[in-house]
C-alpha cells in the first residue's frame, strides 16, 4: 500500500478518540481520510432501551456499515479485512479496500481501533503511527462513558473490563509510538497534532506541488 504513512487510533471506549478525530477532520479538510468499520451490530434506539439487531440488511452510519454476522464472517474469511477483533460481543472489521482508498487518494489514513486490532495490524505491512488515547483514570472514563448516554448498564460494564485490559496493555512497552493523556481536551488535541505533524505537512506539501 503506498501514500502517507497511515495513524492507528486506539485506547479505551470513552477515552476521546472520535472526539479528536473529529477535530483533526473538521481542522485539517483534505488531508485525512478515516476508514468506516464494519459491524455486525445495529443499535435501535427503542424507548430507553438499546436493541441489538444482529441480522439486519446493510445499513451505513457515518461511524459504521452495519452488516450480518454471516456476512462478516464471510469478509473474514475470504481475508477482506487488514484486521477484525471482537469487542464487547461484536464483531468489528477494516476492511483492506477500505484502507486502500483512502490511500490511494493520497491521505492519511486514520483506523480507529481497539487494542486487538493495533496487535493484528502490527502483523501487516501498513506500517502506521500507532497512538494511543488514554483517559486520565478509570473514574473519570466512566463518568464520560455515562454522560455521552450512549450505553446500557450492561454494555458500560463491558466497556470498562475491555478499558481496564486496554490500560494494562498499552504498557507494554513499544507498542504504542506515543500514549496521550486525553485529561485537557486542547492540550490532548495539540499533543496529537504535534505526533502528526511530519505527516500532515507532507500531505499539505504534495497538494500543493
Ligand atoms: N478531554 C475531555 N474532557 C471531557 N470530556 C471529554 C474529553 N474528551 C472527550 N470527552 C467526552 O467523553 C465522551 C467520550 O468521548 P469519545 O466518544 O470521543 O470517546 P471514544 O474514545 O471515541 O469512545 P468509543 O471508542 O466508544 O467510540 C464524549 O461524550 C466526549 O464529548
Ligand atoms: N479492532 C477494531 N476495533 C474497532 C473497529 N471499529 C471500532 N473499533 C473499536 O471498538 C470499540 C468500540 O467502538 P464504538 O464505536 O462501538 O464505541 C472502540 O475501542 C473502537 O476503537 C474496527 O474496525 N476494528
Amino acid at each position: 500500500m503506498s501514500g502517507p504513512r497511515p495513524v492507528v487510533l486506539s485506547g479505551p471506549s470513552g477515552a476521546g478518540k472520535s472526539t479528536l478525530l473529529k477535530r483533526l477532520l473538521r481542522d485539517y479538510e483534505g488531508v485525512f481520510g478515516f476508514t468506516v468499520s464494519r459491524l455486525n451490530y445495529l443499535p435501535l434506539l427503542l424507548g430507553p432501551t438499546l436493541l441489538p439487531v444482529a441480522d439486519v440488511l446493510p445499513v451505513s452510519s457515518e461511524d459504521y456499515h452495519f452488516v450480518t454476522k454471516e456476512t462478516m464472517q464471510q469478509g473474514i474469511d475470504n481475508g477482506d479485512f487488514i484486521e477484525n477483533a471482537e469487542f464487547s460481543g461484536n464483531m468489528y472489521g477494516t476492511s483492506t479496500s477500505a484502507v486502500e482508498d483512502v490511500q490511494s487518494q493520497n491521505l492519511i489514513c486514520i483506523l480507529d481501533v481497539d487494542i486487538q486490532g493495533v496487535k493484528n495490524i502490527k502483523k501487516t505491512d501498513l506500517n502506521p503511527i500507532y497512538v494511543s488515547i488514554q483517559p486520565p483514570s478509570m473514574e473519570i472514563l466512566e463518568k464520560r462513558l455515562r454522560d455521552r448516554h450512549t450505553e446500557t448498564e450492561e454494555s458500560l460494564q463491558k466497556r470498562l473490563e475491555a478499558a481496564r485490559i486496554d490500560m494494562e496493555l498499552s504498557k507494554e512497552p513499544g507498542i504504542f509510538d506515543v500514549i496521550i493523556i486525553n485529561n485537557d481536551l486542547d492540550e490532548a488535541y495539540e499533543k496529537l497534532k504535534e505526533v502528526l505533524f511530519e505527516e500532515i505537512t507532507k500531505v499539505q506539501q504534495s497538494k500543493k506541488s
